[in-house]
């Protein structure tokens, strides 16, 4: 259980020994009076005098705001800081919480979208915000502003322990250490017991504290009763513990965040309590959230999502849309929301505090693992979620048990367990085959020799007595310098030196490569390049499920146009996926799309978003290798990105013009921008609507040589 400290012996007025005193202000307007005890202690440990720190203490305790003093700290005399995040969302929320400071003079950026850029005008910035993908890019394509930074601050720095973000992110610090050695870093992690470890490896200070703002009681739920260590407390009334629980909840003017297994369960969850809440709200919030909801498209999740909303309820999972998610999420934060059932895929990125955290499951599907449970620091981020400052006296996290044994078990393994050791999965081969060729591309290894003292540099190898790496690198070598990636003394050739800066795997490349060698270049079609960056590792395939049995005719009948592939399983996630996008190309209805392969809209955007990163490399390496498909890969680009097809590509250009309006427009005989020039402002607006109309009609005149021209035309709009 975690525990409340003293309070902290540091006010916002001490600040100024360090930090001018607009600084203190800010933050005594926004009603911070002294900082909490973990961020005291790192102020003393000398956060405001540019040391490294690492601080391992739970959610809510106040990192970010010890990340804010240091990075102002830098920013008012000139420095510059990076904030790495895990999430793309969670940049945007960071970009908006630190554009608070421009009245200060301090300038903040976020560094979103393609990979294969410098975004050198981020550099005028004082703070950027990027994700750790993204800050890697940047290093690989050369931007000069990282190699010029006061700060580095990491969010979720525990994710080094995640097989599918952890190697990046720890290449990326490993590479900017080595860039800026002078550079003061920040590592933000939850609660792990081997914070000393990463600590040291960051050569910095730690600052671990089990310290919380609001007290948090946490249980588990059984049958009624609340166990508590060494405490059992009774619910009022008893039918079903999961209603029970809600309606205790918003009655005393709480909110309550559920975490389920899967999405299907998230989604039953918040449908069961839809009746329950829509009792206790005020109705006419909700309903506006629910037309917003509405207002992000017509598919059958929005409108379940809708309904469920309308009644002060909502599900969460990465089957949204992101504009979905975020109506959730502020629908939340101001209170008309009561209640969110979410998936704990997405307990990093949910940042929303309430009264009580309920565990529905703590079990997860993963993969070939099947159900399993998740890890205690997982549970302490979700349970951490518990009690708002200054709104609740407390809060409560509630793990929900079957019967008595299971509340023995998981009152020791969660509320009372110790959180797990984090590791480096650095080791793994996708994840060197990527970065060791990044790693020379980019010029901080000349040889082997140079590229094993670089990673004699990671938090791998600073965890491990011995190196057990030598095999795994050999190899990956070696299939570097088959692929054409490297030379036999391991310089980078040109195609490596691209490979590295598309941002993809080395063998996404070969793949690509391989199969534009191998098809005869007449019998390539879309479905030929969408199957092929399908077969990927770079690309997260559908999963088939028993019912997908058209998969199997689809490839039967598509045969001559797919590429060679051994593993039948593999081939039906990959047609599965290949056929998504084809249909996405299409222009089917979203609606559609997500009935007949049983996924939620964000997962299209999300494939289609993948696919179009990926056919634009394919498009790259295509030029780059005089490979002869160049440009049906980029035409196929263009159509990804819009899910549209060939005969709208002349219209998309247009800002406020998507697929559905472009068809539109398409349909009434506007198939060009030469034949909308000639169209009548009120035909447009018919079509468009006034506002839409009014852009398009602005954007055809800046593109029709010049405002004179269009007068003399006759005054058409
Ligand atoms: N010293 C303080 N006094 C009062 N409120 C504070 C103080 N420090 C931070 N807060 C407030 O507490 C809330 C949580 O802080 P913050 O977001 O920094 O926590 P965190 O540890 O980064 O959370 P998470 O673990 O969710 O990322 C914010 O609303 C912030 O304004």
């Amino acid at each position: 259980m975690y525990i409340r400290l003293e309070e902290s012996m540091l006010e916002m007025e001490d600040l100024t020994s360090w930090l001018p005193r607009e600084v203190a202000e800010l933050y005594q307007n926004e009603g911070i009076r002294e900082l909490y005890p973990p961020q005291a202690e790192a102020v003393e440990k000398g956060l405001l005098e540019g040391k490294s720190i690492l601080v391992s203490v739970p959610t809510a305790a106040g990192k970010t705001m010890m990340a804010e003093l240091a990075m102002l700290r830098a920013a008012l005399s000139g420095g510059r800081s990076l904030y790495i995040v895990p999430l793309r969302a969670l940049a945007s929320e960071k970009h908006a919480a630190f554009s608070r400071f421009s009245p200060l003079g301090v300038k903040v950026g976020v560094s979103s979208g393609d990979m294969e850029r410098r975004d050198e005008y981020l550099g005028r910035n004082h703070i950027i915000v990027a994700t750790s993908e993204k800050a890697d890019s940047l290093i690989r394509n050369g931007a000069r502003w990282i190699r010029d930074l006061s700060v580095l601050v990491v969010d979720e720095i525990h994710l080094l322990d995640s097989p599918n973000r952890g190697p990046t992110l720890e290449m990326t610090i490993t590479k900017l250490l080595r860039l800026n050695p002078q550079m003061q870093i920040l590592g933000l992690s939850a609660t792990v017991a081997n914070a000393r470890e990463v600590a040291a490896w960051l050569k910095a200070e730690l600052v671990e504290s089990r310290w919380r703002p609001v007290e948090l009681k946490e249980g588990v739920i059984c049958d009624g009763v609340l166990h508590f260590p060494g405490e059992e407390v009774p619910l009022s009334r008893r039918r079903d513990d999961l209603i029970d629980l809600v309606k205790d909840t918003i009655g005393e003017g709480g909110q309550i965040l559920i975490f389920d297994s899967s999405r299907r369960n998230a989604e039953a969850t918040a449908t069961k309590l839809a009746k329950v809440v829509a009792e206790a709200i005020e109705g006419k919030a909700a309903s506006r959230l629910s037309e917003k909801i509405l207002a992000t498209g017509d598919t059958e999740t929005g409108r379940r999502l809708a309904d469920c909303v309308r009644s002060g309820v909502a599900f969460h999972h990465a089957g949204l849309l992101a504009e979905q998610r975020a109506v959730v999420e502020g629908g939340f934060r101001s209170g008309s929301i009561k209640a969110i059932a979410s998936t704990p895929t997405l307990a990093a990125g949910l940042n929303l505090p309430a009264r009580r955290v309920l565990i529905k499951s703590y079990r997860r599907y993963e993969g070939s693992r099947g159900m399993v449970p998740i890890p205690v620091m997982e549970y302490r981020q979700m349970a951490g979620r518990a009690g708002r400052p200054g709104l609740d006296p407390r809060g409560e996290a509630l793990l929900m048990a079957k019967n008595e044994a299971e509340v023995r078990d998981l009152l020791d393994h969660y509320v009372l367990g110790e959180p797990e050791e984090i590791f480096s999965k650095l080791a793994m081969e996708p994840a060197l085959r990527t970065h060791l060729l990044s790693t020379v591309a980019t010029g901080f290894a000349k040889d082997e020799e140079e590229l094993k003292r670089f990673v004699d540099s990671t938090f791998y190898a600073s965890q491990q007595e011995a190196w057990h790496l030598e095999a795994t690198m050999e190899r990956v070598l070696e299939f570097l310098i088959e692929g054409g990636m490297l030379e036999a003394d391991l310089r980078p050739t040109p195609l490596g030196e691209l490979v590295s800066r598309l941002y993809i795997d080395p063998l996404s490349a070969r793949i690509v490569v391989e199969n534009l060698r191998a098809k005869e270049k007449t019998k390539i079609t879309d479905l030929t390049l969408l199957h092929m960056i399908t077969m990927t590792p770079d690309m997260d395939t559908l999963y088939v499920q028993s019912s997908d049995g058209w998969v199997e005719d689809f490839i039967d009948e598509h045969a001559c146009e797919l590429c060679r592939e051994e593993n039948y399983d593999w081939m039906m996630r990959e047609a599965k996926t290949a056929a998504l996008l084809l249909e996405w190309i299409s222009e089917s209805e979203e609606e559609r799309i997500a009935d007949r392969f049983r996924v939620g809209p964000g997962d299209i955007r999300r494939v289609a978003e993948t696919a179009e990163w990926l056919i634009h490399s394919a498009g790259r390496l295509s030029e780059h290798l005089d490979l002869g498909a160049t440009f049906r890969i980029y035409q196929l680009e263009k159509r990804v990105h819009y899910g549209a097809g060939p005969d709208l590509l002349g219209l998309l250009d247009l800002k406020g013009v998507g697929r559905v309006r472009a068809r539109k427009l398409h349909r009434a005989g506007y198939t060009s921008i030469e034949r909308l020039k000639e169209a009548k402002a009120a035909d447009l607006a018919e079509i468009l609507g006034p506002k839409i109309a009014g852009k398009v009609i602005a954007q055809i005149r800046a593109d029709g040589g010049g405002e004179g021209e269009e007068r003399e035309g006759g005054g058409r709009w």
